[in-house]
């Protein structure tokens, strides 16, 4: 017996812990109105839609009775002494034809305006999904699996479009072949009418249990399509990790486990969506034969010509057509509605706070000239409210210096750069460019003139030089950028030099070198501000002094923020801020802390007296040449 409960369950994804419960706001209703309301089409388009989907259904009605004409003509002419009606016979049989091209040529046209029409919306949601999601702000991302975001993109956009066009061709037009036709059974005979609509109700009724039933086990389809898409995702970005720990059989026995639960869902989505057509052909088998028998009945007692037992037989047959594509509609919509839902949970999820707020950069202090000012005023911030990851942290930036932030790992580095960049708002105190708060000018202002390298490095499919540029046409800046980052001599050993395509996965390029094209990328650009967050860490010690040493250049125009566990590097910088447990611990130049002896100076392996400690608060080796003297 087939089990007809929903079967998402949650699998754990690769990493071994199962999907935390959502916390999310339930899915907004993605109806039916909200589907149609997305639809591309302009009032003429619609129109001529809607005519010639009516002419075409209007000539599925008006053949039957033409060729029930036909048969009585036929009929008269032959039967007794009569005389065959030829002209009228030619005449009706034109006219037959006429309609039968007729037929066609409106619902070829309609079928094609209404296809362009449902691709143009569909299209369009992707677009607007596209364009949400660099709206929405990084916790979304956080609490979403990606393979849940491209099905949503990609899957649910195509499925929640398919409703469109039944909405408007399928039902307007098999609403008017039902009234039409259901008025000419009555003309015709009440009695037959009356048998043909008995089919009606059934019909009805039994697509909308089904469908009813048929809904827990689509959303589970879609969910469990989602966990699936996610995690092939995570097996293909990990597939070295999964080789080194012997973890194929893990990741293949959770691929196992989604891989059944969708077959299941989606069987009992079929099962119960499937049997829908059986059971209408069964009611309308049996609706049909006493139909035939009636009908028999009546011709034979003289109480209905033949023709127009003819025009009973077809019609009833376009009745009971026209209740089963009404039907089928019901599941459709069941099936568009989840996926409509899935669209809707995107496209109306709360956007990155003050997009686009339009406050201008203050002119005076000329961010546009100069490199700005930075200041962190009193800031605390915490990701969940029961877990403070920065408390009452204030530092300035001076334009064009470098402030190195150092600390424990997970003392709240990265999140200074997230906090900087606009990801996140602190929940006390401020972070001003220019004295202008980060809040007052948006995220998108504030990432104006901002380039940010992190240790995770980022290339796209493209050649070096494409990875380089970016969206910057200055052939002199990538050049200089090639020479300062040192990517220079890695692109001269590679087949076609700066020409050579590389990406997030190639493998001709190591890590430490794929971290250098993206601080190429940076010097590049020519930002105002600059934030590097273990940008260099995968360089050797003597690359990344070496770059870091190129990125100093860059000081006369860009005021940098660098996140490092290396002392040799912060030690280049102007300011020296130290993290630890979720306050500034000390800051200052390299000497100054030094001199202090505290933290910094442990970190460092030198105290003031000159002994040397080998304490580090991070536990990391400084990694590079005696900071003792600040370059
Ligand atoms: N998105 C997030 N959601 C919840 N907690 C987070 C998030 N990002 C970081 N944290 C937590 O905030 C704390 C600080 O993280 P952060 O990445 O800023 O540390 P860090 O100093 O940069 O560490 P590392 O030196 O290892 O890079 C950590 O305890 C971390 O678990």
């Amino acid at each position: 017996m087939l089990d007809q409960r929903p079967q998402a369950r949650p699998v754990a994804p690769i990493g071994g812990r199962p999907s935390a419960p959502s916390q999310k706001a339930p899915a907004p209703d993605g109806s039916l109105r909200w589907i149609v309301r997305q639809l591309d089409l302009s009032r003429g388009r619609g129109a001529a839609i809607s005519l010639f989907a009516i002419l075409a259904a209007v000539a599925g009605v008006v053949a039957p009775i033409l060729f029930g004409a036909i048969t009585n003509v036929i009929v008269d002419g032959t039967v007794g002494d009569a005389t065959m009606d030829w002209r009228l016979l030619w005449t009706l049989l034109g006219v037959q034809v006429g309609v039968f091209v007729a037929a066609a040529a409106c619902s070829l046209a309609q079928g094609q305006l209404l296809t362009v029409a449902v691709q143009r919306s569909v299209a369009g949601l992707r677009a607007r999904i596209e364009d949400k999601i660099h709206r929405l702000p990084l916790r979304y991302f956080e609490n979403t699996r990606r393979g849940s975001l491209v099905s949503k993109l990609t899957a649910h956009t195509d499925n929640a479009a398919t409703v469109i066009a039944p909405v408007l061709v399928t039902v307007p037009t098999n609403a008017l072949t039902l009234v039409v036709v259901t008025a000419v059974l009555f003309v015709i005979s009440p009695v037959l009418a009356a048998v043909a609509l008995v089919a009606a109700p059934v019909s009805a009724l039994a697509a909308v249990l089904l469908a009813r039933r048929a809904r827990p086990h689509l959303e589970a389809r879609w969910t469990t399509t989602a966990a699936l898409t996610g995690h092939i995702e995570e097996e293909l970005s990990a597939r070295r990790m999964l080789q080194a720990y012997n973890a194929e059989p893990t990741a293949a026995r959770r691929f196992r486990d989604l891989n059944d639960s969708l077959f299941s869902s989606v069987r009992s989505a079929q099962w119960i969506g499937g049997s829908l057509p059986s059971v209408l052909t069964a009611v309308n088998a049996l609706v049909f034969l006493v139909l035939a028998v009636l009908g028999g009945i009546m011709v034979v007692d003289g109480h209905l010509s033949l023709g127009a037992a003819q025009v009973v037989v077809v019609f009833a047959q376009q009745l009971t057509s026209a209740v089963r594509e009404l039907a089928g509609f019901v599941t459709k919509v069941q099936s568009g509605t989840v996926s409509a839902s899935k669209v809707r949970e995107v496209l109306e999820a709360p956007e990155d706070v003050g997009v686009d707020t339009g406050v201008p950069v203050p002119a005076s202090s000329g961010r546009h000239q100069l490199p700005p000012e930075i200041v962190f005023d009193d800031v605390g911030f915490a990701y969940d409210a029961d877990n403070p990851v920065l408390e009452s942290v204030s530092f300035r930036m001076a334009p064009g210096t470098t402030t190195a932030v150092v600390g424990t790992t997970g003392s709240g580095k990265t999140t200074l750069t997230n906090l900087l960049q606009a990801f996140y708002t602190p929940s006390r105190g401020s972070i001003t460019i220019d004295g202008v708060d980060l809040t007052e000018l948006g995220p998108q202002q504030v990432r104006t003139d901002m380039a940010v390298v992190t240790q995770e490095p980022w290339l796209f499919t493209g050649t070096v030089r494409e990875n380089i540029a970016f969206g910057i046409d200055d052939g002199r800046a990538v050049d200089t950028a090639l020479d300062d980052s040192h990517v220079a001599q890695i692109v001269a050993a590679l087949p076609n030099g700066i020409d050579t395509v590389i990406g997030q996965e190639s493998e001709n390029l190591s890590a430490g070198e794929k971290q250098l094209v993206t601080v190429a990328r940076a010097i590049a650009s020519s930002p105002k501000i600059l934030i590097l967050d273990e940008a260099t860490s995968a360089a050797d010690p003597r690359t990344e002094l070496l770059v870091q040493r190129a990125l100093h250049r860059l000081r006369a125009g860009t005021t940098t923020l660098l996140i490092t566990h290396r002392m040799a590097t912060a030690a280049l910088a102007d300011m020296i801020v130290v993290l630890d447990d979720r306050v500034i611990a000390e800051a200052g130049t390299h000497q100054e802390l030094i001199a202090a002896g505290g933290v910094y100076a442990r970190r460092c392996g030198l105290v003031p007296d000159g002994t040397r400690d080998d304490e580090r608060v991070d536990g990391n080796s400084p990694n590079g040449p005696d900071t003792g003297s600040n370059p």
